[in-house]
C-alpha cells in the first residue's frame, strides 16, 4: 500500500493534501506540520491573486500556475466560496522604465495599462506621481477561511493530520513512507536543507474600512491597500530578517503610505499588527526528486505569491505522483488490493 506524507500545513501543503487524498481516495495520505492555522504564513497574508516577490521562477511557470489558481478562485467566487471577492486592482510606478507587461496579463480579465490622461487623473485621485500603471480584474480570498476548509476537506476524505516538527527529510517519523511531499516554506531552509530559502519579513496591518473596494498598489513607494472580506490590509514591507517582531517605525511607514494613497484612512480603527516571513528563493523549487527508494516532491519557496500560484503548484504535484504511481505500477497495484 504506498503511503504518502505531505509536510506543512500552509496554504501550499494543504493544497496537495486535499488533492492527493481527494484523486487516491485508497491512499493513505498523512499531513505533517509543526504548526497549522491560524499560525501559518498565510494566516496573515493579503490572500491577493498577483504575483509578487516570486523571485526569478521561470514566466511560462508563473502564468501555468497562476492561471490555474486565478481559474479555481474564479469559480470559488461563482459559488461564493472561501470568502472569495472579486474587485479590481491598480499597480502605479512612478518610473516608466520600470514597468514591463507582464506574460500573465492575457489570462486575467479586464487587464488594460494606463494611458496619461487616467494617470494623470489617479495621481491627484491617490497624491502620487505615477508615470505608469496598469489595472485588472483580480481576486482576493479570506487566507484564514481558505486554510480551515482546505484542512476539513482534508479530513473529510480521510486524510490523517499529524502535528510534529520533523528535524530532517530522514527524521524518523517519515521512514514508512513511499512518497514525501515536501511543502515546508522557510522551514525548508532547515530541513532539506536548502539555504537558497530566505526570510522575507513583511509587516501588515488590518483595519477597518468597509468602504475600500479596490486593490491600490504604489510599487516603488512600497504601499499597498488590499481589501479583505471583513478588514483591509495595509502595507508594507520586505526585509530579509528573521525578526518577527512588530517593528512601530515600520507602522507609520505603512500608516503615513497608505493614508497618503487614501486620505480616509485617517479614521480607520486598526484592529491588527503582524508580520510574517515570505518563504523566499532565487525561483520557486517544484520537482521530483527519486533517494533511498523514495520519492520526494519539493513544492516551496513561493515567496510573496503563495495564494497566487498554490492550485497550480498543486496541480502539478499531483501529476508529478500520477506519473510516478503509473511508472511504479506494482507499487500502487497493490494499494488496488
Ligand atoms: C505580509 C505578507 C503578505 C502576503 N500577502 C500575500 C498575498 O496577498 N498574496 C499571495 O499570493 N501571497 C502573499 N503572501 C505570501 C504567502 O503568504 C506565502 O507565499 C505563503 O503563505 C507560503 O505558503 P507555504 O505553505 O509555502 O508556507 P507556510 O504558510 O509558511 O507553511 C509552511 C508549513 O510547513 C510547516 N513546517 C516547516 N518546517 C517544518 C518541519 N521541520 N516540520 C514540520 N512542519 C514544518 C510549518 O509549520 C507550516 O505549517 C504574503 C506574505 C506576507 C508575509
Ligand atoms: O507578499 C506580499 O506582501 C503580497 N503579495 C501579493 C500582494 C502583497
Amino acid at each position: 500500500m504506498t503511503k504518502i506524507a505531505v509536510i506543512g500545513a500552509g496554504v501550499i501543503g494543504l493544497t496537495c493534501a486535499v488533492k492527493i487524498k481527494e484523486t487516491y481516495k485508497d491512499l493513505d495520505v498523512v499531513l505533517i506540520s509543526s504548526e497549522f492555522s491560524p499560525n501559518t504564513t498565510g494566516d496573515g497574508s493579503g490572500g491577493l491573486w498577483l504575483p509578487y516577490l516570486c523571485g526569478s521562477t521561470p514566466y511560462n511557470l508563473i502564468e501555468k500556475w497562476g492561471a490555474e489558481t486565478y481559474r479555481f478562485l474564479y469559480e470559488q467566487w461563482k459559488t461564493g466560496g472561501y470568502g472569495v471577492c472579486m474587485l479590481p486592482l491598480y499597480y502605479f510606478y512612478r518610473t516608466k522604465e520600470k514597468f514591463h507587461t507582464p506574460e500573465w496579463a492575457r489570462m486575467v480579465f479586464g487587464y488594460h495599462e494606463l494611458d496619461s490622461k487616467e494617470l494623470e487623473h489617479y495621481s491627484k485621485l491617490f497624491s502620487g506621481k505615477y508615470t505608469a500603471g496598469q489595472t485588472f480584474t483580480t481576486f482576493v480570498c479570506s487566507p484564514p477561511t481558505l486554510l480551515t476548509h482546505f484542512l476539513q476537506r482534508f479530513e473529510q476524505a480521510n486524510g490523517k493530520v499529524l502535528q510534529a516538527k520533523l528535524t530532517s527529510l530522514q527524521d524518523p517519523l517519515l521512514a514508512q513512507y513511499d512518497v514525501v511531499v515536501n511543502c515546508s516554506g522557510l522551514g525548508a531552509r532547515f530541513l532539506v536543507p536548502d539555504d537558497r530559502v530566505v526570510p522575507l519579513r513583511g509587516q501588515v496591518l488590518r483595519v477597518i474600512a468597509p468602504w475600500i473596494n479596490q486593490v491600490v498598489i504604489d510599487e516603488e513607494g512600497g504601499n499597498y491597500i488590499i481589501p479583505n472580506a471583513q478588514t483591509v490590509v495595509l502595507g508594507g514591507t520586505s526585509q530579509k530578517d528573521f525578526n518577527t517582531e512588530v517593528d512601530p517605525k515600520d507602522t507609520d511607514f505603512i500608516l503615513n503610505g497608505c493614508k497618503r494613497i487614501m486620505p480616509g484612512l485617517e479614521r480607520a480603527e486598526i484592529v491588527k499588527r503582524w508580520v510574517g516571513l515570505r518563504p523566499s528563493r532565487d525561483a520557486v523549487r517544484l520537482e521530483p526528486e527519486e533517494k533511498n527508494g523514495k520519492l520526494y516532491i519539493h513544492n516551496y519557496g513561493h515567496g510573496g505569491s503563495g495564494f497566487t500560484l498554490f492550485w497550480g503548484c498543486g496541480e502539478e504535484v499531483l501529476q508529478i505522483l500520477q506519473t510516478y504511481l503509473n511508472k511504479n505500477h506494482k507499487l500502487y497495484i497493490n494499494s488496488k488490493l
